[in-house]
């Protein structure tokens, strides 16, 4: 059965090491990391596996989902499932994974995880890995949106770097299903509890995590999956590939296509992330993100 660790907070995940460790002292001895050449330490090779859910409920009918716990559609099960199978190809192999605390992602983690059988590796779960929280757009659809307050508008909600979208009041349609979720009991705190999240406030929560959980691990060699949400992601990309505020507008992340990265010891890309899937899926995979916000 696959081990289920949900991460409260980052002290936590000491256990969450120690117990893969344990547990997987064996695939570890085959986890460590090549060289890619004589250069030694900075040409340390590590690869890290990153995949955006399948189509969730909320995806298919455009809206801004967020902190809302959809589920995913039969066609984001295929997508998961497809990505199982280009891991499967790829013969890509995990000794650990990470993932939100929504429904969707895991169970895309889970769909791909299957496919390429590997069950047994434990699975972490962290609220900084969720989607960035929509704020009063949660449940609004994207094109509705675009024809009230203009496509301009809303391509500053979903896209720029520091503008957040309206807060979530307390009267919102999902505040109480979001806000009172059993999930969140002990974290976030409350000061921590976001009621709508920029991009870059959405990297505030999650670059902690990454930092201090997810690259340690990468630096001991373990084989990492990370499963999570188009913002959680762009955040992430955007940490690692050094984009600036004005690049990282124009990444739109499609659901459910795997993308790897090659790192160095420094945990730098040494190369552009790469999609398994072709090129041009991918780009109209990526457009179609994108055209989400515009006025129907
Ligand atoms: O919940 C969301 O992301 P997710 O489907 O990756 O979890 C957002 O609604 C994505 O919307 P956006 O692409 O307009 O930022």
């Amino acid at each position: 059965m696959t081990a289920i660790m949900k991460i409260n907070n980052l002290s936590q995940c000491l256990s969450c090491l120690l117990s893969s460790k344990l547990s997987h002292s064996r695939s570890l001895s085959k986890a460590t990391p090549k060289c890619a050449g004589p250069a030694g330490d900075n040409k340390k090779k590590f690869v890290i596996v990153m995949v955006r859910h399948g189509q969730s409920e909320w995806n298919e009918q455009n809206l801004f989902c967020g902190w809302y716990d959809a589920q995913l559609t039969e066609k984001g099960k295929q997508e998961a499932c497809a990505a199982g199978k280009a891991v499967k190809d790829a013969k890509l192999k995990f000794d650990l994974a990470h993932t939100s605390l929504l429904k969707r992602a895991h169970d895309t983690l889970q769909a791909v995880l299957e496919v390429s059988e590997q069950t047994k590796i434990p699975i972490c779960k962290s609220w900084r890995l969720n989607e960035r929280h929509y704020g009063g757009l949660t449940g609004l659809n994207k094109a509705e949106t675009a024809k009230k307050f203009g496509e301009e508008k809303v391509k500053i909600w979903r896209r720029s770097f520091d503008t957040p979208p309206p807060p979530m009041e307390e009267d919102h349609k999902y505040y109480k299903a979001i806000h009172k979720d059993a999930r969140y009991k002990d974290e976030p705190q409350p000061c921590e509890f976001p009621n709508a999240e920029s991009l870059k406030l959405t990297i505030e929560r999650t670059l902690p995590y990454w930092n201090d959980v997810i690259v340690p691990q990468i630096k001991q060699g373990k084989r990492i999956i990370l499963a999570a949400h188009g913002n959680s992601l762009r955040g992430i990309v955007k940490h690692l590939d050094q984009l600036s505020d004005e690049a990282i507008m124009e990444l739109n992340i499609p659901t459910g296509i795997p993308f790897v990265y090659e790192l160095d010891a420094q945990i730098k890309p040494l190369a552009p992330m790469k999609f398994l899937g072709d090129a041009e899926t991918v780009k109209k995979a990526m457009e179609s993100v994108a055209k989400q916000g515009k006025a129907k």
